[in-house]
C-alpha cells in the first residue's frame, strides 16, 4: 500500500492547529486544536471526520512537546495514529526562514539548524515550530518532515520594497530586511480569488487582507508578490490583536529613556499588550462589535483605528500594482467581521472599489464575491486553508523525491 496521507502542524506560541489530510482527494481525516499550551489548564479539541464528533477535554499540557503526545494519542484513538505506515510525511509551518528559504524544504539537521538561528526575528513562533518538529520527528525517525516557510511566498518581492532606508552595511551585517509572513495563506488566497473569478492566476493583480490575530497585507501580481505589510518580523504593519504593527520607530528609545523601559519590556509591550488588546482590552473583533453595539467609545476608537490603517495599505497596494483586480478579505476577521470589510471599503468608490451590503452580509464558507455584479474591482471573501496549502506542498515534495 502506497502512502498518502500527511499531518500538518501548524504550531503557534500557545497552540498548536494540525490537521490530518489523506493527499489522493485531499480530503481530511481528522483536525483539531491545542490551545493554552503552557497555561495552568490547556483544552485539546480533537474531531475525526469519520464520526464528525469532537472530542474536547482539559488538561495539563506545559509545553509543544507533551501537546503534539496529546495529539499523538487522540489521533491513535481513531486508528489513525503515527505509526501508521499510510503516513507518508509530516508538514510543518514555520515562520520564518529568513532570505534563503524560497521553497518548501525536507528538514535535516541543517535545516534545524537555520531555523533556530532565526530565533531572535521570529520570538513568538520559531521556538514553537522547532519543538513541534523535534517531537515530530522523535516519534517518526523514519518519516519525511517538511517545513513550509510563511515567509517563502514572498522572496519575489522587490529589493524597492524589501530594503529598510537604513545604513546598508549595517542592515546586511544583521540581516535586516523585510522577509513578510502568513506566506502560505496569502499565496493560496491569492490563487483562490483569480479561480472565483475564472482566471489564471498570471492574468490577475489582487490585494489580499490576512485578518486573523495576527494580520497582514500583501500585494500580489500574477500570482508573485511584489509587496507585504509585515517585515523583519511578524510586528510590522497592520494594527493587530495584540501587536501595535506601524508606529515612528523614536517611540522605543524614547520608551528606552524617558520610559526606563528594557528592551525586553518594549518587545512584550508592542507583541503581546499592544493593538486592539491595548487600546480597548480586548482582542476578539466579536466582542469589540459587541461593545460597539453597546455605546463603548474606548472599542469604537479601536475598530476606527484598525480600519485607518488597513485603509491605508489598501490605498497603498492600489498604488503599487497600478490596477487592482480584486481584493481579497481572509483569516478569522476577514472571513467572518462583515462591518471591518465594509467600513475597510467606505469611501473608496472612486478607486471602483464597492461593497454589496446584502453579499457582504451572507455567511459561508465558500469563496464569495462581495462587490456589485459590475463593479470595477471585484471584492471578495475567500476563505483561508494553509493546512491544506502545507499538505499539498509538502505532498508534491516527498513524492518527488
Ligand atoms: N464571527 C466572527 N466575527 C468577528 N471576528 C471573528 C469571528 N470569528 C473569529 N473572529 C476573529 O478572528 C480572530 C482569529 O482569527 P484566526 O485567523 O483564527 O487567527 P490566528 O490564526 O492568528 O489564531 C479572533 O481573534 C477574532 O478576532
Ligand atoms: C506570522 C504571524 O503573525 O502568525 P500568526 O498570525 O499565526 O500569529
Ligand atoms: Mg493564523
Amino acid at each position: 500500500m502506497s502512502s498518502t496521507r500527511v499531518l500538518v502542524l501548524n504550531s503557534g506560541s500557545s497552540s498548536v492547529k494540525y490537521q490530518l489530510l489523506d493527499m489522493r482527494d485531499s480530503s481530511r481525516l481528522a483536525v483539531g486544536l491545542v490551545e493554552r499550551i503552557g497555561e495552568e489548564s490547556s483544552r485539546l479539541r480533537h474531531t475525526p471526520l469519520t464520526t464528525g464528533e469532537t472530542r474536547g477535554f482539559t488538561a495539563v499540557i506545559p509545553d509543544h512537546e507533551a501537546a503534539l503526545k496529546a495529539v499523538a494519542a487522540e489521533l491513535a484513538k481513531d486508528g489513525l495514529g503515527l505509526d501508521s505506515p499510510e503516513l507518508a510525511a509530516i508538514g510543518h509551518r514555520v515562520v520564518h526562514g529568513g532570505k534563503f528559504f524560497t521553497e518548501p524544504t525536507v528538514i535535516d539537521d541543517t535545516v534545524l539548524a537555520e531555523i533556530e538561528r532565526l530565533i531572535p526575528v521570529a520570538p513568538l513562533h520559531n521556538p514553537a515550530n522547532l519543538t513541534g518538529i523535534r517531537t515530530a520527528r522523535a516519534l517518526r525517525p523514519d518519516l519525511p518532515q517538511v517545513a513550509v516557510f510563511d515567509t517563502a511566498f514572498h522572496t519575489t518581492m522587490p529589493e524597492s520594497a524589501a530594503r529598510y532606508a537604513i545604513d546598508v552595511k549595517t542592515a546586511d551585517a544583521h540581516r535586516i530586511r523585510r522577509y513578510g509572513f502568513h506566506g502560505t495563506s496569502h499565496a493560496y488566497v491569492s490563487r483562490a480569488t483569480a479561480e472565483l473569478l475564472g482566471r489564471a492566476p498570471e492574468d490577475v493583480n489582487v490585494i489580499v487582507l490576512h485578518l486573523g490575530n495576527g494580520a497582514s497585507a500583501s500585494a500580489v501580481r500574477g500570482g508573485r508578490c511584489v509587496d507585504t505589510s509585515m517585515g523583519l518580523t511578524p510586528l510590522e504593519g497592520l494594527v493587530m490583536g495584540t501587536r501595535s504593527g506601524d508606529m515612528d520607530p523614536a517611540v522605543i528609545f524614547h520608551l528606552m529613556r524617558v520610559g526606563g523601559m528594557s528592551a525586553d519590556e518594549i518587545d512584550t509591550l508592542l507583541n503581546k499588550k499592544s493593538g486592539l488588546v491595548g487600546l480597548c482590552g480586548d482582542n476578539d473583533m466579536r466582542e469589540i462589535r459587541r461593545r460597539i453595539d453597546e455605546g463603548d467609545e474606548e472599542a469604537q476608537l479601536a475598530f476606527d483605528i484598525y480600519i485607518h490603517r488597513l485603509k491605508k495599505y489598501i490605498g497603498a497596494y492600489y498604488a503599487v500594482l497600478g490596477r487592482v483586480d480584486a481584493i481579497a478579505f481572509t483569516a478569522g476577521v476577514g472571513e467572518n467581521a462583515a462591518p471591518v470589510r465594509e467600513a475597510a471599503l467606505a469611501g473608496l468608490e472612486e478607486l471602483g472599489l464597492v461593497v454589496d451590503g446584502e453579499l457582504n452580509a451572507v455567511r459561508g464558507d465558500a469563496p464569495r464575491l462581495i462587490s456589485p455584479a459590475d463593479a470595477r474591482v471585484a471584492v471578495a471573501v475567500v476563505p483561508t486553508d494553509e493546512e491544506l496549502e502545507i499538505a499539498t506542498q509538502t505532498y508534491a515534495l516527498v513524492k518527488a523525491s
